[in-house]
């Protein structure tokens, strides 16, 4: 991670906004149980979109050594992260993984730091998938690749259709997993 994830973040102008919604909502900032909420309130999203000061670059460095071109998979790491329409959680599992080519292997824990890279912003599903594959496209350069996440949306179950506890998986492979996916990424 880089010195200062939350380097993009303006506290001052967060802690704003949070008082301002809180009176937008009828409630007063300035009373003793609610005085130090947007002091929280901004530091809760400085963490939630840390990932904007990851620099994936640092990280996903080959291992040293001669390690034989063995498939990788890392099995339903758990994410949070937050979608841009409601700013509401969504969360579950990414499944990732890859066969190593020319960018050699990588430490499995910086694979799940791909995954926090990505989901610790403001996303939907979707490009949260299509990074983190172009993530491992870019710095790995594999043979075959994968991701899976597995999620659910807040913003399904707490408001609008109000309909809990939908999965909605996201799929993408390349390279030969593409026809012949390993089984952790079939349906
Ligand atoms: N494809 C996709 N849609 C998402 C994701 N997260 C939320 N959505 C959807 O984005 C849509 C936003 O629709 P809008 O009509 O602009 O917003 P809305 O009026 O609040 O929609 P409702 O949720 O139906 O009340 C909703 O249908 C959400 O369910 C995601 O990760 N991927
Ligand atoms: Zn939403």
């Amino acid at each position: 991670m880089t010195d200062q994830p939350f380097a993009h973040v303006d506290r001052t102008a967060s802690e704003a906004a949070v008082r301002a919604l809180l009176r937008g909502l009828g409630q007063n900032p300035d009373a003793p149980e609610l005085r130090d909420t947007p002091a929280r309130v901004a530091e809760f999203w400085a963490e939630r979109l840390a990932g904007y000061g990851i620099d994936l670059s640092a990280e996903l460095k080959p291992l040293p050594g001669d390690l034989a071109p063995v498939p990788v998979i890392l099995e339903r790491i758990p994410f949070v992260s937050t979608c841009e329409h409601h700013l509401a959680p969504f969360e579950g599992h990414a499944t990732i993984g890859y066969l190593p080519g020319a960018g050699g292997t990588v430490g499995l824990s910086k694979l799940v730091r791909v995954v926090q890279a990505y989901a610790w912003r403001l996303q939907v599903q979707e490009r949260m998938a299509q990074q983190i594959a172009e993530a491992l496209q870019t710095y790995l350069r594999p043979a075959a690749w994968g991701v899976q996440l597995l999620a659910v949306h807040t913003c399904m179950g707490h408001r609008g259709v109000k309909t809990p506890d939908v999965p909605v998986r996201t799929t993408l492979l390349g390279g030969p997993w593409e026809a012949n996916p390993p089984v952790p990424f079939r349906i």
